[in-house]
């Protein structure tokens, strides 16, 4: 059983962060048994795929969450797929992705993650992403960021800061492995010598954020709880996540209604360094 840290207050940034990361290793461990036993696969509303995993995931992290002496909105995937949205003011939100990667999850490859994410004034400020079948947790805040190991499923070892890289030329690249858009290969054409590489779920900002790959490109639909968390350990690695526009992707319900107002626009997540274009 995992000890809950002594106090959790949303401006207790170290002790929210620590709860994070110990509801994400929770979760991770849940998830675990489904992909060790099998889990059946089920069909969401928008086809998207489902599993038990993804909900006993999401109940613990929300459990956890729920006992903040300070109630914080909380934006999860399967609960906001079902319906269930808070209302989001200006004090801060939580985003929780319990199962990024399913379609990974579910092909038994290891790339799929556990995501906790706090957005305050737009921007991902505090963010745990774990990837239990890696036994690797990554976690971020403002100025600061830091990969983990996890060997036995419960226990946090090997703390150490991490930081992106100077942009390489040509640059190496992580893309999705199973959401991949023809915009998408054609940005990495416009790389000649890129070595690109295919990841799921939110470990490629993670990938940015220790320094070994340089631009994420996703020109592809993705969600709010998708990119939060990772998002928000890649800026406190000194990278950033940008519209294509160029601004800073931003975070909060934008005009539509329902799930629809947690969809994100396409945007390229970089490390340090210069835009090549
Ligand atoms: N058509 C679509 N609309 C919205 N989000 C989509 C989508 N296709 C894929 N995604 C998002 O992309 C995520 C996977 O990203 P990646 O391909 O980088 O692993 C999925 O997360 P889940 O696996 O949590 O459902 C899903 O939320
Ligand atoms: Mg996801």
């Amino acid at each position: 059983m995992l000890t809950m840290p002594k106090a959790a207050a949303p401006g207790d940034e170290t002790a929210l962060l620590s709860l994070f990361e110990e509801l994400a290793v929770e979760a991770g461990a849940a998830i675990m048994r489904h992909y060790e036993a099998g889990v059946a696969v089920e069909e969401k509303a928008d086809a998207s795929p489902v599993t038990e995993a993804d909900r006993e995931a999401e109940a613990i992290i929300l459990a956890g969450l729920a006992r903040l002496p300070v109630g914080t909105p909380c934006v999860s995937e399967e609960a906001a797929s079902g319906g269930v949205i808070p209302v989001c003011g200006d004090g801060g939100f939580l985003l929780v992705d319990p199962l990024d990667g399913t379609r990974e999850f579910i092909n038994r490859r290891p790339d799929f993650t556990v995501n906790i994410a706090l957005v305050r004034a737009g921007a991902p400020v505090l963010g745990v992403v774990y990837a239990p079948a890696q036994g690797l947790l990554y976690a971020g805040h403002p100025g600061a960021a830091f990969e983990a190991r996890c060997r036995d499923g419960k226990t946090l070892t090997d703390r150490r800061p991490i930081r992106t890289e100077t942009m390489r030329q040509p640059p190496r690249i992580v893309a999705s492995r199973s959401h991949l858009t023809p915009e998408t290969g054609a940005f990495i054409a416009r790389h000649p010598g890129a070595e690109t590489v295919s990841v799921g779920s939110s470990l490629k900002f993670c990938i940015i954020a220790r320094g070994d790959a340089d631009l994420y490109p996703r020109f592809g639909p993705t969600m709010q709880w998708d990119t939060a968390a990772g998002d928000a350990i890649l800026r406190a690695a000194g990278g950033r996540t940008l519209n294509l526009d160029g601004s800073p992707l931003t975070y909060g319900p934008k005009g539509a209604d329902g799930i629809e107002a947690f969809a994100s626009s396409f945007f390229v997540a970089e490390g340090a360094g210069s835009r090549p274009d």
